[in-house]
């Protein structure tokens, strides 16, 4: 296909997203179903320009003046992309498949509109029920940060040191271009252009043998500060598919006992492949069966329980940008519950002394610091460990993290603007000894 009528075909595909109110993934993967003759080369370009129109969704509309999926295309080539409207007009030369000739209006839209005087959700491209909880934490900055929250995402892997060390890696996985992250001393970055093609991560030899797992360097760094030790017991109450559990049982150099729950056994299913891979063997994986609880043999004697709660998950919004424009309120509210309760099965779990290390992969004040505050106010036993001393496991960048990452009395944010990485929140608290 000629990139023109990968064009047309990603404002048809937009307009079927619109229309069917469907995920872009399952509209993305219909499509190819139905145009087998596309290679994966077109597939992965198509991909692309419909994931950057999801990202810039509504800034594109703006700047067009128009709200179809033709403007939104073009819109985006013009935001996202940084083409200038000659650049866009050649590839819009209503040839056989290529779309239409721009308009004297598409013109002029795209050479002297910008998003300088549109109000923030659009210039930040985020919906605007949540303009106030962006507000309440980035302040003015919201449509800075919303808009790093909504640039393409790298690919970063964490070295299962258990297995292998930063360095090899760094050689034999030189072809796929890995660099080392900037803050995880156990992360590799493979940065990806618009129209690449997945790097096959899973099909190759240190995956299958258990060297490197996918893993955002955010997410490697929330599991880092918990500061989980060998020796510890350690509960990682919300397990889900292992990502953190995998990190944890790293740390704790095969020495201690893990134990990894979730009150969901669909989302565990995972787990047990991804252990055994990674050639964990102090994991006790506790599947729920029936309403029966999983720990109700653990009395206040957890060193570490580590929370990587259910949240709204507004700190990915850049591997997925089609979720944030289907957020919903209600879909806030629920996992606001859902944290009260795992924060206070957590506190009962706790030995005097231990701690609690709260994560999110959320930015909204309302599940990070306000929920930390509610849980001290129920639970006076707990106190927050000041987030310079949870950086310290940082050694050497922790100076540069604390610049760089939002601090407060609760614990850490990380944000695609401030740390390069994806949104989460950090926060560690002590109960008395
Ligand atoms: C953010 S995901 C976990 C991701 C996982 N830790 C990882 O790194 O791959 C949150 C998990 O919390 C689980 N969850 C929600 N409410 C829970 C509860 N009350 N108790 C335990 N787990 C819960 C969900 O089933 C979901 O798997």
């Amino acid at each position: 296909m000629t990139p023109a009528a990968r064009l047309s075909a990603a404002i048809e595909l937009i307009g079927t997203i619109n229309a069917q109110r469907v995920p872009a993934a399952k509209a993305l993967k219909e499509w190819g179903t139905a145009h087998r003759y596309a290679g994966s080369g077109d597939r992965a370009a198509i991909s692309g320009l419909v994931w950057d129109v999801l990202r810039r969704r509504a800034s594109s509309a703006w700047i067009m003046d128009a709200d179809t999926p033709r403007a939104r295309v073009l819109g985006m080539l013009r935001l996202e992309r940084g083409m200038d409207a000659d650049a866009i007009a050649a590839l819009c030369d209503g040839g056989r498949f290529a779309p239409e000739p721009l308009t004297e209006g598409e013109r002029a839209a795209l050479t002297s509109r910008s998003t300088r005087d549109a109000p923030a959700h659009i210039a930040g491209d985020y919906p605007e029920w949540l303009d106030g909880h962006l507000a309440q934490v980035f302040g003015d900055d919201r449509v800075a940060e919303a808009t790093a929250m909504a640039s393409r995402a790298p690919l970063d892997l964490r070295v299962n040191t258990l297995k292998a060390k930063r360095e090899k890696l760094l050689s034999s996985l030189a072809h796929l271009g890995v660099q080392p992250t900037p803050w995880s001393p156990i992360g590799l970055r493979i940065e990806l252009s618009a129209d690449a093609r997945s790097p096959g991560i899973h099909a190759e030899e240190d995956f299958i043998k258990g060297a490197i797992e996918v893993q955002d360097e955010g997410s490697q760094l929330a599991a880092l500060l918990s500061a989980a030790k060998p020796g510890e017991q350690v509960i990682d109450l919300c397990a889900g598919a292992g990502g953190k559990t995998l990190a944890l049982a790293a740390m704790m150099a095969g020495k201690g006992r893990l134990i990894a729950t979730d009150h969901d056994k669909r989302q565990l299913a995972p787990i047990y492949e991804r252990l055994s891979r990674a050639g964990v063997h102090n994991c006790d994986v506790r599947t729920p069966k029936g309403s029966n609880d999983t720990l109700l043999d653990i009395h206040a004697s957890a060193d570490l329980v580590l929370i990587d709660a259910p949240c709204t998950g507004t700190g990915t919004w850049r591997r997925n940008p089609d979720a944030k424009w289907r957020m919903r309120p209600g879909a806030l509210e629920v996992r606001l519950k859902d944290q009260v309760a795992v924060l206070d099965r957590a506190a009962a779990l706790v030995k005097p002394g231990g701690r609690i290390a709260y994560i999110t992969c959320s930015v909204l004040p309302q599940e990070n610091n306000e929920q930390i505050k509610s849980f001290v106010a129920r639970h006076p036993e707990f106190a927050v460990v000041p987030p310079e001393q949870t950086v310290t496991v940082l050694w050497d960048k922790a100076e540069e993290f604390s610049k760089a990452a939002l601090q407060s009395p609760e614990g850490w944010l990380m944000t695609p603007r401030r740390t390069g990485t994806d949104g989460f929140f950090v926060s560690v608290l002590r109960k008395q000894a």
